[in-house]
């Protein structure tokens, strides 16, 4: 479809792009780099800017995660628009100027061309034309040097798209079109059966009228609510999303998605057409329902985000640019709290409002279920800049949000490891782990699956792997994913690779001895794209770098452990980190001194997991995950692993032959002691008992479904 076509300019962008190498190290071929923007719908999550050289090979390269060699700053920018004599507004997420893609006589509005103020990255909404900052910087380069007003849109090279992908696109538009035209209005449904279907979706007080506007349609055969997907110049129809809805054990309804195209290239911010040109306020939620309720209540603009409190693809922002407030309500729990303080620093802080989840604050269409009154509680919404100083006044609203919600305060729980549950209670944002183990004991086999365990929930994913390279760790994931030997069972490969696309895992590029410096900046960078939530580091010891040599090691350590937990709490993403152990002696096991240079870097550390290893002649594989440290409640203890080498998983042995020892925190140098029972069982009581109240609102993705069906085989 973009397939290159040579036009006008395209000699002098070339030359441009290529005195820019000279600059530039990651420039490499204008022509892999600068495309007009596909249809939303055919775009990859990965495919703009620094990543466009990618593209052609789809499958194992759209993970991945580079870095720009000169990362860019608001003010570079800036200057250099400055020095091209480009104007520009200063907006909350981007930078906007004229598109240089419209002849100026076109009349259309004048700044619609926007550039990300963190990437670089450029978005022309007339055009749809995007790329990455160097290639707006070649365009202006050729603009100057030709002395013309505009480039044509069709300047660019087109990226060569492969058969495969050709069909999977053409596949999917006819899906698309099949699915919307075979699914009716609900107010073309008799009464009754409209009615049956609004009982089923909880979705009673939603009006014929609402849901006519949105344009929500019933896809029959599925029993699905369908949401449309209108984008581009032409508000052409670009994908959907189906809904269907399962009774749960409590009274609330788990609503299942599914979308066309794929989650990960589903770019609708729902409820957008709706919005007019001159409003300035808008309100963000994380589903399509309650955008619904949103809409009928207040009669406010809202949209609804595409995978919800998941992720805020930056591609999404200059959509909103056109508002001064902007007011978060995505959801009545926790993570969505988490996830809405997360995104308005994306947005700009000044202009967002967050609505805090509580009793009286559900999720929108509950509270429009409810009777409340919603326009009441998008006023009430607080202001997302917080102040360096408080009271406890302003405080005691979160600490009891944190009172009455302790089992999701205490994190996303592993589905594979509930005695790692026990004691840890769950994975949690902005904490930094330590986890060590002796030489080849397993360390990246095991937290490849704790990891694994936690992206299939929906736990955003960054490995760093030094050590062993992406192909081989992809392997190992995969081969615990599928739980068996796909080596075995080839014809299996593309099932499970298909499922295992879907999830919101990313690799950064780099093998061997890295700067510090660098990986911390593409951990940004990949926070800012894709909201990682989850960065495993493995290991330490290749930052260490060769310089430091003279001086004390254990002091570069200490200090990279600084840096690491400094970017765990001001991103709030969980890091783990695998490190060495500094010494190991044959019959002795690993405790936390075993790890740190200082005192002072074991405190920088909110969990620390050692895998023990115990030469046993009975059960030579068997292995045990010690937790020495634990900031969040202060329980530590000991669980034996049973290692599957089939599958590359680890299990805990059969109850009864090996018991959890749970116990008190108590000083390091202690020898590990029986637990007290009766404390340990009524704990574990405790925590069954909350267990039970389960977060009813979730929509399942694909991967939290595989993930549920894989703990079934297990059990
Ligand atoms: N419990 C276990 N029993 C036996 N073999 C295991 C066990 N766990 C992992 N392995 C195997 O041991 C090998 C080394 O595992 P892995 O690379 O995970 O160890 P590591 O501790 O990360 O190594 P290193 O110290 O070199 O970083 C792999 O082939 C893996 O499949």
């Amino acid at each position: 479809m973009w397939r290159g076509s040579l036009l006008r300019g395209t000699a002098c962008l070339l030359q441009a792009a290529a005195s820019r190498c000279v600059r530039r190290r990651h420039v490499s071929s204008l022509c892999s780099r600068l495309v007009p923007h596909r249809p939303p719908c055919l775009q990859s999550p990965w495919g703009t800017g620094y990543f466009l050289a990618h593209r052609g090979y789809k499958k194992d390269a759209k993970s991945t995660v580079d870095f720009p060699v000169t990362p860019i700053t608001a003010t570079d920018i800036k200057q250099y628009l400055r020095s091209k004599e480009v104007p520009f507004h200063d907006g909350y997420s981007c930078l906007h100027v004229p598109s240089i893609f419209m002849e100026p006589s076109a009349g259309k509005d004048g700044f619609s061309l926007f550039i990300d103020k963190t990437t670089g990255q450029f978005l022309c909404k007339d055009t749809l034309v995007e790329g990455s900052w160097e290639d707006l910087q070649d365009c202006l380069e050729v603009m100057q040097k030709e002395e013309q007003d505009f480039l044509s849109p069709h300047v660019l090279l087109g990226y060569p798209e492969s058969i495969e992908e050709q069909e999977d696109r053409e596949r999917e538009l006819r899906e698309v079109q099949r699915i919307w035209s075979s699914s009716v209005p609900l107010s073309d449904l008799p009464e009754e059966e409209a009615q049956l279907i609004k009982t089923m979706f909880q979705i009673t007080k939603i009006s014929n009228a609402t849901l006519k506007r949105f344009g929500v349609r019933l896809f029959k055969p599925t029993k699905s609510l369908v949401f449309p997907w209108f984008g581009g110049p032409d508000s052409s129809l670009k994908g959907v999303k189906l809904l269907s809805a399962q009774s749960s054990d409590t009274d609330r309804v788990v609503y299942n998605e599914a979308t066309v195209p794929k989650a990960t290239s589903y770019y609708n911010l729902f409820g957008l057409p709706l919005v007019g040109r001159m409003d300035l306020e808008v309100v963000v939620t994380g589903h399509e329902l309650d955008s619904l309720a949103v809409s009928q209540a207040t009669g406010l603009p809202t949209v609804a985000l595409p995978r919800g409190v998941n992720c805020l693809p930056p591609v999404l922002l200059p959509y909103l640019e056109q508002f001064k407030r902007v007011t978060l309500w995505l959801g009545g729990d926790i993570r969505s709290w988490e996830a809405s303080k997360i995104f308005s620093r994306k947005l700009g802080l000044r202009r967002c409002s967050l609505v805090r989840p509580g009793e009286f604050r559900p999720c929108p269409v509950e509270a429009l279920a409810r009777g409340k009154n919603l326009s009441q509680i998008i006023k009430s919404s607080i202001p997302a800049a917080h102040k360096s100083i408080v009271s406890f006044k302003q405080l005691r609203e979160d600490v009891y949000g944190e009172l009455v919600n302790t089992d999701q305060v205490a994190g996303v729980k592993w589905t594979r490891f509930p005695e790692l549950n026990r004691i840890l209670k769950g994975h949690r944002r902005g904490e930094l782990t330590v986890f060590t183990g002796p030489t080849g004991s397993g360390k990246t086999t095991f937290i490849s699956e704790l990891a694994l365990d936690l992206c299939m929930q929906g736990v955003n994913t960054l490995w760093g792997s030094f050590e062993i390279n992406n192909v081989r760790l992809a392997k190992i994931m995969l081969t615990q994913f599928a739980m068996q030997r796909l080596e075995e069972n080839l014809e299996q490969y593309d099932f499970w690779a298909d499922k295992f696309e879907e999830l919101p895992l990313y690799f950064m590029t780099f093998h061997g001895q890295q700067n510090i410096k660098t990986v911390l900046d593409t951990m940004q960078h990949a926070v800012y794209l894709y909201d990682i939530n989850h960065v495993i580091i493995d290991n330490l010891q290749f930052m260490m770098g060769q310089e430091n040599l003279s001086v004390d090691k254990f002091a570069v350590q200490d200090h990279i452990i600084g840096v690491f937990r400094k970017f765990a709490t001001n991103s709030s993403c969980h890091v783990t980190l695998i490190i060495h152990p500094r010494k190991e002696e044959d019959d002795r096991e690993l405790q936390t001194a075993s790890i740190f240079g200082s005192a002072k870097a074991s405190q920088e550390a909110d969990n620390v997991l050692i895998l023990q290893e115990k030469k046993l002649v009975t059960c030579p594989g068997r292995r045990s995950l010690q937790v020495t440290k634990n900031r969040f409640d202060g329980d530590v203890g000991i669980f034996p692993l049973d290692f599957i080498k089939s599958s590359l998983t680890f299990a805990t042995p059969l109850k009864g032959k090996h018991r959890l020892r749970k116990v008190a925190p108590k000083p390091e140098s202690e020898e590990d002691e029986e637990g007290d029972a009766v404390k340990k069982k009524e704990e574990i009581k405790k925590e069954k008992s909350t267990k039970a109240t389960k977060t009813p609102r979730t929509a399942k993705s694909p991967a939290a479904g595989a993930a549920s069906s894989q703990k079934g085989q297990q059990d």
